[in-house]
């Protein structure tokens, strides 16, 4: 990219940190610069491109020195592909990082006293970890500067992967992702070079028309594989062709299903799911129960490290056996059913209705009783005749998205008072911000960052809130 000479263009920056999103800091004078692709002791050029009030965001016009640091990306695609943006920092380091932000976020937003934290449990797999990818399918294909400049015959322009950063249109032909074990690349692959072949209409997203439109791909801990074709439309002919063909390939996908999403978005959890080879779900299992996944149902992409959080949140609980716990934000119940066997009854709570099912299932499937699953806003259901009927909570694990808790979610359980609070948080400045508002009668006695998401800058936080005795 050329030089911007209307905006500020700064010469031989150190980078100096990593900031709470990710992004690499650098000060000038009294000013912070943010800028992506680049790491503490990396000392480049910084184009801005924006002026805020307090910050100023660049990007890196020319790098003078390379950061010790540095190691290199393993990935084809990485610095074009949104994901995996940490590559090219050692994962020990990736950690630390996450630690300090942890840590930072809960001193500067919570303005708490902490114990020590933890040291952050990272994850034993770095890559392949996650049992979830969705694909693209594009006719519009992302070319990289030093493809447009290799001179290559481009024309055809199929592709299918991911998006390319900030471009609802153009997708980047992903040849390995380092995320997903297989059989996930080599079906991909096959579906591409099927659809080549026979010539099969990439989605365009902007003209509204194409065939071929999203695939995703499910995992599982016990082996198994779900595969979702989503078409634009119905041509019964061609979809069953590949169909047969992905089922002949692949004996091993347990689950082999389709949609027609005729729809102007990509979501298919509002949408009718057919199957057409073998069962509509997989399996996840953990500590010996099993947890049922169909194609609408949430489960943690990280399998291996959501097994972690969860026995953090369960050792921080430290149930004896004659608890009620309320499991808020409880999903598809996974965290209610894992440690309903330490508790009387456990009560989960999550808006999702078809989440809600999911629950209740996985209770019956494994003959669980003492979980009670309700769907509903927090805020509307966490009401006094609520907690009458079901009972006081001594304990409560909370694990709400990004956004943390709602403020009456907040002020209920200033009122209501449990013991324990176990707060599950996927996003540590939110959590700080509650943790704050829940001072005046809790105290936070431990603090565990888990890694779930390797080469991101994304980390889980578990904070065990103990009630004040006055
Ligand atoms: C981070 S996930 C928790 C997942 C679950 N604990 C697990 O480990 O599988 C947050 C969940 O909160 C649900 N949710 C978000 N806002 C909510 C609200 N106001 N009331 C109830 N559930 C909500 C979402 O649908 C999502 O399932």
């Amino acid at each position: 990219m050329g030089r911007n000479r209307k905006k500020p263009y700064y010469e031989k920056i150190q980078i100096e940190d990593i900031g709470s999103e990710g992004k690499a800091l650098a000060r000038v004078g009294e000013l912070i610069v943010f800028t992506k692709l680049a790491i503490p002791g990396d000392v480049v050029d910084l184009q801005v491109t924006k002026k805020r009030k307090k910050y100023q965001e660049a990007f890196v016009a020319k790098i003078h020195e390379y950061s010790k640091d540095r190691v290199e990306a393993f990935c084809e695609h990485f610095g074009t592909c949104g994901g995996c943006k940490w590559q090219f920092l050692p994962y020990q380091k990736q950690l630390a990082y996450k630690q300090k932000q942890v840590e930072d976020q809960l001193k500067r937003i919570g303005k708490v006293s902490l114990p020590e934290v933890s040291p952050i449990l990272g994850s034993e797999k770095n890559t392949f970890y996650r049992n979830k990818l969705e694909f693209t399918f594009s006719n519009k294909k992302w070319l990289t500067a030093e493809e447009i400049e290799s001179g290559k015959d481009f024309s055809n322009s199929d592709s299918l992967g991911f998006h390319a950063p900030g471009m609802f249109d153009k997708v980047i032909n992903i040849e390995k992702c380092w995320l997903q074990p297989e059989p996930s690349n080599k079906i991909r692959n096959f579906i591409y070079n099927y659809a080549i072949e026979n010539n099969l209409d990439f989605f365009d997203i902007r003209e509204k028309k194409g065939f071929l439109r999203t695939l995703i791909i499910r995992t599982s801990s016990t082996g198994e594989t779900m595969v979702i074709l989503s078409l634009f439309h119905e041509d019964e002919n061609k979809r069953i062709k590949l169909l047969e063909a992905l089922k002949d390939e692949f004996p091993e996908i347990t689950s082999l299903m389709y949609v027609i999403n005729e729809k102007g978005n990509d979501t298919i959890t509002d949408q009718e799911i057919e199957l057409f080879h073998g069962r509509d779900h997989i399996f996840e299992e953990m500590e010996g129960l099993e947890f049922k996944i169909g194609p609408k149902s949430f489960y943690q992409t990280n399998s291996e490290q959501a097994y972690r959080l969860y026995k953090v949140a369960r050792d921080f609980a430290d149930l004896k056996g004659s608890e009620t716990v309320y499991d808020l934000y409880t999903g598809t119940g996974t965290i209610a059913n894992f440690i309903a066997r330490n508790a009387k009854k456990v009560v989960g709570i999550e808006y999702v209705p078809e989440a809600i099912n999911d629950a209740k299932i996985n209770a019956e499937i494994n003959k669980i009783d003492n979980t009670h699953f309700f769907a509903g806003d927090i805020k509307e259901v966490m009401r006094n005749a609520f907690i009458k009927q079901l009972g006081h909570p001594d304990v409560v694990i909370t694990d709400p998205p990004r956004a943390g808790m709602h403020k009456d979610v907040v002020a209920t359980l200033t009122a209501i008072k449990p013991d324990k609070i176990v707060y599950v948080s996927c996003n540590p400045a939110t959590q700080a911000r509650d943790v704050s508002l829940l001072s005046e009668f809790y105290k936070v006695s431990k603090v565990q960052p888990v890694d779930m998401f390797p080469h991101t800058h994304h980390v889980e936080n578990v904070v065990l809130l103990e009630k004040i005795i006055i």
